[in-house]
């Protein structure tokens, strides 16, 4: 009978909560909240676990499910492509808990990786699940920060996974390397932890790789083998890279190293170097920098002329980074951006506030910009002060009762009120 091989990272995967190595605080921050569930009064009805690849979300998850005796129930969001597919899948298995008796814990994992497309309609599909589900909903992402991943980040508790360090991915090497009996030296092994940059996956198949072709592993084997993979950074972390570089290719990597685009990336520049430079000189020069990168980003898209990206990415790059006089590795708590949180915060308003001036440009023969700046204004104050005539305007324009709300503010429900007596009335 043919004995079928059981890959490595399968057959290596922590089997307890102990054997995840490194990621301490999110393990209590998932315990807690699970526990929040159990309680039946859970802080938020989903997880989304998040951080680079290959530094043992999904183990976790597993190995949780284990330990507390919970039925896992996994699905890959991104072969989900459909909102049907996640509507079957998930709801039933969301639902049937309290009927079978088994506890279960749903496993979407890289929900980052689902078909977006407005038509798919996955995202709010996910949503809606999220908030009736009877069991509890774990999703991880590579990339949390997406703008079409905004309604399950708020629906979710987030808990962050570190990229694993050389010394953790060398310590799971090792352990490997003992059961299945394999001689490889301690240069060897550091080359390629060195090599996976924390994505102990990768490491783990690759020292897989090398045992299929000898059965010692040596430093030479290590360097004739495996070549630098081209990884996707976590914002944040190409932040670290970015203004730690040594180097200028480093620093000019940095940007196109994580999956936002240029101009997405230098608002996370923008917001952190004064969080980074604390010498005023260097903060000026980095924002000197920064704002010429501005100057050819806004040239770019104006005109098209793609060819000057390579003199934005040196501006944002190597031009923020080396505006520093000395070099001193300083670790920095990078956090989403300001910015990016109050658009998401005022997406409705702004959206509200644009649906309205498209509807009275047309009415009132003027540009959308005038609208917004020389009439919507007014409009807010006469709907806060004179909800009687707010009415009259609201019939007369056809206001529906959600821009009624926003231009009235507190008063909203007075106009509301004088809008259904006029209606009365009639
Ligand atoms: N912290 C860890 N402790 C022990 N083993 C780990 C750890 N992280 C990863 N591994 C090993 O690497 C393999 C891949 O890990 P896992 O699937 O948990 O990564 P992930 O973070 O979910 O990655 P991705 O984002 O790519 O899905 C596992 O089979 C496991 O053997």
């Amino acid at each position: 009978m043919s004995q079928e091989r059981v890959p490595w990272i399968i057959k290596y995967r922590p089997k307890t909560l102990d054997e995840v190595v490194n990621q301490d605080e999110a393990k209590s921050k998932l315990l807690e909240w699970l526990s929040s569930w159990e309680k039946g009064k859970p802080s938020k009805k989903a997880a989304l676990l998040h951080g680079p690849p290959g530094c043992g979300k999904t183990s976790l998850v597993e190995a949780l499910a284990r330990s507390k005796g919970y039925q896992l129930l996994e699905m890959n969001a991104s072969d989900a492509r459909r909102k049907e597919d996640i509507e079957r899948i998930v709801k039933l298995a969301s639902r049937s808990g309290a009927l079978t008796g088994s506890r279960k814990i749903i496993l979407l994992d890289e929900v980052d990786g689902m078909d977006v497309r407005a038509d798919t309609g996955g995202v709010e599909a996910l949503v809606e699940v999220i908030k009736v589900s009877a069991n509890p909903i774990i999703m991880t992402a590579n990339n949390p920060y997406s703008q079409m991943l905004r309604p399950l980040r708020e629906l979710s508790e987030m808990i962050a996974f570190k990229r694993l360090t050389p010394r953790d991915v060398i310590t799971v090497l090792k352990r490997i390397c003992s059961a299945e009996k394999l001689v490889c030296e301690d240069q060897a092994l550091d080359e390629i932890a060195k090599r996976s940059e924390g994505d102990l996956r990768s490491a783990i198949n690759d020292l897989e790789a090398m045992a299929g072709a000898s059965e010692r592993i040596t430093l030479g084997l290590v360097k004739s083998f495996s070549t630098y993979r081209d990884r996707t950074y976590a914002p944040y972390e190409a932040l670290q890279k970015l203004f730690n570089s040594r180097y200028i290719f480093q620093a000019r990597e940095a940007p196109t190293s994580t999956d936002l685009t240029p101009d997405e990336f230098m608002v996370w520049i923008n917001e952190h170097i004064p969080t980074y430079y604390e010498d005023l000189e260097e903060i000026a020069r980095a924002y000197d920098a920064l704002s010429r990168a501005d100057v050819y980003m806004g040239r770019i898209i104006k005109t098209n002329s793609w060819d000057l990206l390579t003199y934005a990415l040196d501006m944002m790059g190597p031009g923020v980074a080396f505006a520093r006089k000395t070099y001193r590795y300083r670790w920095k708590p990078f956090k989403q951006p300001e910015r990016i949180k109050l658009m998401s915060e005022t997406k409705k308003s702004r959206e509200i506030r644009e649906a309205l001036a498209e509807q009275l440009a047309s009415h009132i023969l003027a540009s959308k910009s005038v609208v917004k700046s020389d009439v919507i204004p007014f409009l807010r104050v006469i709907f806060r002060s004179n909800p009687r005539y707010a009415a009259k305007l609201a019939e007369s324009y056809r206001l529906p009762s959600e821009v009624v709300e926003w231009l009235a503010g507190p008063r909203a429900k007075d106009v509301l009120n004088y809008i259904k007596k006029r209606r009365v009335g009639k």
